[in-house]
């Protein structure tokens, strides 16, 4: 279990954020912390805002307490992810779960430069772009997979079409919900190495499963995977035609097939492009949503810089 201590210096941080909240105004605050804290002294700390106070941490067990000292809790599951990566994930939630307007302003505060030690206050605007991650764009869909699950396929897409692997571009196909009649129109197209695994090792919630899973992303062929998040097959060449469908020019056989598979099964395509790292979702044979490589996306992209990896503690 990690912590971050509040210290003087990190206290003090912490106020200059809500005077600067208070000054120049916006929908929240958000910490980006190390690990659990004294929530209820944040609370207090944070009360005359009148304004949610998000408190985002890598893993879900550091936040035991938090909702109930009135903050708004998000596990990020992205441990070794480096910092904008995180602030970028941590505000894409809060929007999603509507504590900060499309375009709306929100005052971050997080370690930029020492692990342990708050020392950065951004007063950010979302960008007119990630709007379409917010959970309006996603509930329209959530009819038949649940959210969370789409959430999180649709952000790692996002992550897949923004990074790559080992400095390559990787497109892949997540096809989620009616895994039944998916798999009818599938065919293995080479060995799946998910096969045979028990189903929490197969589970795309779990941080390693999707280490795993862009591993796999670079081999041929499509994930499928129910509507929980857990992968039951992967390397699937789909099997259908697409003669009835209305495609951008451009687009080839990957997307072809991830919107023909929509038309003839209830599932959702979610495709990452290799050329553009754009991620596409397909629903009812029809484009639902595209989202932009996030790097490009995101106007502040210049404060990618990482904290060391040492975090000397706090005492001041
Ligand atoms: N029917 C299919 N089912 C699953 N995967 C497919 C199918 N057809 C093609 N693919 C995958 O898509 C890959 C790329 O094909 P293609 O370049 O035609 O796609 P594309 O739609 O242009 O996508 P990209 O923008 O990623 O290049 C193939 O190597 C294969 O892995």
């Amino acid at each position: 279990m990690a912590t971050q201590r509040l210290t003087k210096h990190n206290s003090a941080i912490i106020m200059a954020a809500v005077a600067l909240h208070q000054e120049l105004g916006g929908d929240a605050l958000l910490l980006l912390l190390d690990g659990s804290t004294d929530w209820k002294r944040i609370a207090e700390m944070t009360s005359e805002m009148g304004k949610p106070v998000i408190v985002a941490v890598d893993l879900a067990n550091d936040l035991e307490g938090a909702a109930e000292a009135g903050l708004k809790p998000i596990a990020l599951n992205k441990e070794k992810a480096p910092l904008l990566e995180r602030l970028q994930h941590a505000i894409l939630e809060a929007a999603a779960d509507e504590f900060i307007r499309p375009n709306g302003e929100v005052v971050a505060v997080y370690s930029g430069f020492q692990q342990g030690r708050l020392d950065s206050i951004s007063h950010l605007q979302l960008d007119e772009r990630m709007r379409r991650l917010t959970s309006r764009d996603l509930q329209m869909i959530e009819s038949r997979v649940p959210l969370q699950t789409l959430k999180m396929v649709v952000d790692l897409a996002a992550q897949i079409g923004r990074e790559g692997r080992e400095g390559k571009p990787v497109g892949t196909l997540f096809v989620v919900g009616d895994t039944r009649k998916v798999l009818e129109h599938s065919n293995d197209s080479g060995v799946d190495p998910f096969r045979g695994y028990n189903k929490s090792y197969r589970n795309l919630l779990d941080a390693k499963v999707q280490d795993d899973a862009k591993e796999v992303a670079q081999l041929d062929g499509a994930f499928v995977v129910n509507s929980e998040g857990v992968i039951e097959r992967s390397r699937q060449m789909l099997e259908v035609t697409h003669e009835d469908l209305t495609m951008t020019k451009g687009l080839g056989a990957r997307h072809w097939a991830a919107a023909a598979i929509t038309k003839k099964t209830k599932a959702i395509s979610i495709v990452v492009s290799q050329s553009t790292g754009t991620v596409r979702l397909y629903q009812d044979g029809n484009l639902v949503m595209r989202i932009e490589p996030m790097d490009k996306a995101v106007t502040w992209q210049e404060f990618a810089f990482e904290p060391p990896k040492s975090s000397p503690s706090d005492e001041n």
